[in-house]
């Protein structure tokens, strides 16, 4: 296998005339944290959804390792290992931890658990589910409805959610948006921890948790890279600076 798990070669996407992201070059390695940051709209989302083919790009391709996903469908590419967090996982609040994680266990393996009456599948379902809230710890609320569980709590099942999926490559749409302090450190944690064994893009805009995580980061500005490298390096270029460090309130 080759040394990037996920690859964007000159993405382009233009709504209307406007350019949202423009010839973006993007080479996540495998089995790193990788940060796509950048000002408010600078492309960021529209990047995401670009690579998981929620959007058609205008031009330029998407490489999941090394294969040429650029013509697959969404749910296509969340099959072949690439699954969004925090998007497509949306719990549903009523349901149970357990019956959350079991949702999108089956969804998953659709045909492995067809025979949902066979006492042996359903077991094995719970079982994995169990396993799934014990990495994420929550394996004490297994039987709590999703709706109870404090905002940290439900990141936490939404990983669970995403991991159910079984991704090589996870990407995490701001998962300490809106998050209390006394909550970024443990999703921080339980992010680098999940990251064991699998390649993450994140887009991020709290930075300590980012130069916490990620060893390479990606700067966009007006939908093009602005620049590119670890934490040090991107943090002290003059550019990033101006266009990113000085607009935001860290
Ligand atoms: N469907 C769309 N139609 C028209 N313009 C769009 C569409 N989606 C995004 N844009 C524009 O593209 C640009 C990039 O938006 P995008 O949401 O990707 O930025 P972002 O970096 O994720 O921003 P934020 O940090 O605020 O979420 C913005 O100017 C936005 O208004």
């Amino acid at each position: 296998m080759g040394e990037y798990a996920l690859e964007a070669q000159g993405l382009t996407k233009t709504f209307g005339g406007f350019n949202a992201v423009t010839d973006v070059n993007l080479k996540v390695r495998r089995g790193s944290i990788h940060a796509l940051i950048g000002p408010n709209g600078a492309g960021k989302t529209t990047c995401f959804n670009l690579l998981t083919k929620t959007l058609t790009p205008t031009s330029g391709k998407v490489f999941l390792d090394g294969r040429d996903i650029t013509r697959l469908r969404s749910a296509q590419v969340a099959r072949q290992g690439l699954v969004r967090s925090f998007q497509i996982s949306a719990t549903f609040p009523h349901l149970t931890c357990l019956e959350n994680v079991r949702v999108a266990l089956q969804s998953n393996h659709g045909t492995a658990y067809k025979f949902w009456r066979s006492l042996k599948a359903v077991s094995a379902l719970n079982e994995r589910a169990h396993e799934l809230l014990g990495q994420v710890g929550l394996g004490h609320q297994a039987h709590t409805p999703a709706t109870e569980l404090s905002y940290g709590k439900k990141r936490a099942l939404e990983i669970a959610t995403t991991l159910a999926l079984d991704p090589k490559v996870m990407l995490l749409d701001e998962p300490t948006a809106g998050m209390g302090h006394e909550d970024i450190e443990p999703i921080t944690d339980l992010i680098r921890k999940v990251s064991d064994g699998r390649t993450i893009l994140i887009v991020e805009h709290n930075l300590s948790v980012v130069s916490s995580l990620c060893e390479r980061i990606t700067v966009l500005q007006h939908g093009e890279v602005l620049c590119e490298g670890a934490y040090a390096e991107v943090s002290n270029d003059p550019e990033v600076i101006t266009a990113y460090m000085g607009g935001i309130d860290e």
